[in-house]
C-alpha cells in the first residue's frame, strides 16, 4: 500500500521554479531515498509532503490525507527530523523528549525511547554537551516520540565522522525494523545504497530515475573496468582477442596489467573468450559499479565532486 503519493508536484520561489512536476509514491514499510545534489529540490519536496510548505500545484497525499488542508491528521502520523533541527544549548535530553511528546495526543513513553536509543545515561545531559552521534540519536528519538507511521530523516549523517555515520545507519535499520516507513533525504551514495529499498534521483527539480539501488546501477548502463595479468610466456594478443567483443569499449595495457573497459555483462564475455583460447590469466579484478557511476550516467554530473 502506498503511504505517500506525490503527483506532478510543482513549487517555485519568487518566480523561480524549483520543483517541475515531481511524482513518486512510497510504500508502507520501506526506506525510500530521495537522492540529489545540493539545490536539486529534495528538502522542498519533503517539506511539501510534511505540510511545512504549500505546493504551487500537484497532489500530495500522506495516508490518504492532504498535508496542508488536513494538517492535523497528517502530523499525528509523521515524525520529522529536519535538516537544520536545532535545540536550545541548555535543554536537557529528557526535557527535549518531554517537550516533543507534549505535541502529540498519544506519544510513546520517552523513557523507553531513551533506553532504546542508548541515551539513558545522558538523560540529564544538556544538548550542547552531546557528541554528534548522540545528537543524531536524540533527533531520531524525537522523530519517533509521536509513534509515527512515517519518519522523515533529512541529511541525517552530514558532518558525522565515518564511525558515527555507520552507527547512525544501524539506527535507521532499527527504525525500519520497528515497522516505521522511512523517507531518507541524502546526498551520500553509500548511505542510499546501504539503507534504501528504493530511491528517487532528483535533479534540477525533476525525478530523473526511480528504482532500487541495484536497479539504478544495472539500468544506467555505465562503463566499468576489469583487469588481469597474462601469465609469463603467454603470447596471446589481448587487443586482438578481446577488442572485437560486443560491449567491450577498450583494451589497454597498464604496466604488466591488461585493462578492459566495457558495459553490461562484458566481464563474462571476456573470461569466456580467454578460456576459449586457453589463455591463462592471473590476479583478475573486476571493478564494482556504483550508484555514483549510475548518477553520473543519469545526470552527467558526479555528486561526490
Ligand atoms: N524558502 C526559500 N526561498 C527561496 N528559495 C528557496 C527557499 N528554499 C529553497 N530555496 C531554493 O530552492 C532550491 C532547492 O532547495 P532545496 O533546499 O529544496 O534543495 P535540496 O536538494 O534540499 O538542497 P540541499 O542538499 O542543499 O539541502 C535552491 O536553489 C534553494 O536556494
Amino acid at each position: 500500500m502506498a503511504i505517500i503519493e506525490v503527483t506532478e508536484l510543482r513549487k517555485g520561489y519568487g518566480g523561480q521554479a524549483v520543483l517541475e512536476g515531481v511524482s513518486f509514491s512510497v510504500e508502507e514499510g520501506e526506506v525510500f531515498g530521495i537522492l540529489g545534489p545540493n539545490g536539486a529540490g529534495k528538502t522542498t519536496t519533503v517539506e511539501c509532503v510534511e505540510g511545512l510548505r504549500r505546493p504551487d500545484s500537484g497532489r500530495v497525499r500522506v495516508l490518504g490525507a492532504d498535508p496542508v488542508r488536513q494538517a492535523a491528521r497528517v502530523r499525528r502520523h509523521i515524525g520529522v527530523q529536519l535538516q537544520d533541527t536545532r535545540l536550545p544549548d541548555n535543554i536537557k535530553v529528557w526535557e527535549a523528549l518531554d517537550l516533543y511528546a507534549s505535541f502529540y495526543a498519544a506519544p510513546r513513553d520517552w523513557r523507553e525511547l531513551l533506553e532504546r536509543w542508548g541515551l539513558a545515561d545522558k538523560r540529564d545531559a544538556r544538548f550542547c554537551r552531546l557528541s554528534g552521534g548522540q545528537r543524531q540519536r536524540l533527533f531520531i528519538a524525537l522523530a519517533l516520540v509521536g509513534d509515527p507511521k512515517v519518519a522523515f530523516l533529512d541529511e541525517l549523517t552530514t558532518g558525522l565522522d565515518p564511525q558515527a555515520r555507520r552507527a547512525t545507519w544501524e539506527l535507521v535499520k532499527r527504525v525500519r525494523a520497528e515497522g516505521v516507513t522511512v523517507v531518507l533525504v541524502s546526498h551520500f551514495m553509500d548511505e542510499v545504497e546501504e539503507l534504501c529499498d528504493r530511491v528517487a534521483v532528483l535533479d534540477r527539480g525533476r525525478v530523473v530515475a526511480l528504482d532500487t539501488p541495484a536497479g539504478l546501477i544495472e539500468g544506467a548502463d555505465t562503463e566499468y573496468r576489469m583487469s588481469f595479468r597474462l601469465m609469463a610466456g603467454e603470447s596471446a594478443d589481448p587487443q586482438r582477442l578481446l577488442g572485437g567483443l560486443e560491449q567491450v569499449a577498450s583494451v589497454a595495457r597498464s604496466g604488466d596489467r591488461v585493462v578492459v573497459a566495457g558495459r553490461g555483462d562484458f566481464a563474462t564475455a571476456v573470461t569466456a573468450a580467454l578460456a576459449r583460447e586457453h589463455v591463462v590469466v592471473a590476479d583478475l579484478r573486476i571493478g564494482r559499479r556504483t550508484l555514483d557511476d549510475a548518477f553520473v550516467a543519469l545526470t552527467g554530473r558526479s555528486l561526490e565532486a
